[in-house]
């Protein structure tokens, strides 16, 4: 008997990108100045991301752009391979749910107890049924250390390190792809903050979540961070330098060729502080002048 050979096509899932965030051309005004210029950035999956740079170079912007809080001026923004400015509202939805902010100051509500907020997203989403709340409540404040206990507590009844643990579970507990920490150790003393440290290393542990971490904290970035990405602010660029002025793992910051990202990691002021004293002395010498324009002009009574 004759066979024959058929080719069955079977139709084949498009890939999943290795990158879950893909940034291209991104450009921000605000009050009519660029905050951002010509931004690329592409996180892979499971990646623990630090932005780091001089206050008002951009992270919180950069941040917001990523996720959609702020709109470019120029550019795109890909979540899981979809234009975020294209999402319709239920696309946006469904992708809210799959990133988890922690806020710099933890931002619980003080008006319920920390079992109420850690159920927050739960119930805001209408995730799981009414019963399966209270066990992923528990799970979720000891995956970061806390006792069953504190449920029923007032966040106004923590300290400042239990807070963040407790906005830290309330970020996770949708077991979102994306977690944003928003500067989680200012304000924490170093132990604190290593105990912080160590808590986001163990949730990157435990399941594969990407995370950006705007952090002021070089032992965050040098401890936590696989990727560190320093930004500088735009107006004290030249127009064809770029504002990315490291991007690399921290292990190479230190000695990095760029004077200003060493000085910036060391806490050195340098040259910054002979700017200050140049505008201080030109002020004084414009005040002297004045004073002087006034002795000429000015009658004595
Ligand atoms: N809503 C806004 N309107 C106008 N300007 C803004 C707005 N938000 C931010 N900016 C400006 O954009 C620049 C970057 O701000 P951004 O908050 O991103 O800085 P940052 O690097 O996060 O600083 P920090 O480390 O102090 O939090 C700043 O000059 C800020 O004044």
């Amino acid at each position: 008997m004759e066979s024959t050979t058929e080719t069955i096509e079977i139709p084949s899932e498009p890939p999943e990108s290795h990158f879950l965030l893909d940034a291209q051309d991104l450009h921000v005004q605000m009050s009519g100045h660029h905050v951002l210029k010509r931004i690329n950035l592409k996180i892979p999956r499971g990646e623990t991301l630090a932005l780091i740079g001089e206050s008002g170079c951009g992270k919180t912007v950069l941040m917001k752009t990523l996720i959609g809080l702020i709109r470019p001026s120029r550019g795109i923004v890909r979540f899981d391979g979809q234009n975020i400015a294209t999402m319709n509202p239920t696309q946006t939805v469904e992708f809210r749910k799959k990133i988890g902010f922690v806020f710099q100051n933890a931002a619980l509500f003080d008006s319920m107890t920390v079992g109420q907020n850690v159920a927050f997203p739960l119930r805001q989403h209408g995730a799981v049924e009414a019963d399966e709340v209270e066990p992923l409540v528990l799970q979720a404040l000891a995956d970061v250390g806390l006792p069953d206990d504190i449920v029923r507590r007032r966040p106004a009844q923590l300290s400042g390190g239990m807070r963040k643990r407790v906005g830290i579970a309330r970020a996770l507990i949708l077991q979102p792809d994306l977690v944003l920490y928003d500067e989680p150790t200012t304000g924490l003393d170093p132990i604190v903050s290593d105990v912080i440290n160590e808590l986001m290393l163990g949730v990157r542990r435990k399941y594969p979540v990407t995370s950006i971490i705007v952090t002021h904290d070089m032992n965050t970035a040098r401890k936590v961070a696989d990727r560190v990405i320093m930004l500088y602010p735009r107006r004290r660029l030249q127009d064809n330098e770029s504002q990315v002025l490291f991007d690399g793992p921290p292990t190479s910051l230190e000695n990095f060729e760029d004077r200003r990202v060493r000085q910036f990691v060391r806490g050195e002021a340098g040259e910054r502080l002979m700017e200050m004293r140049q505008r201080s002395d030109a002020l004084r010498e414009s005040l002297i002048e004045d004073s002087d324009d006034d002795s000429e002009t000015t009658p004595i009574e």
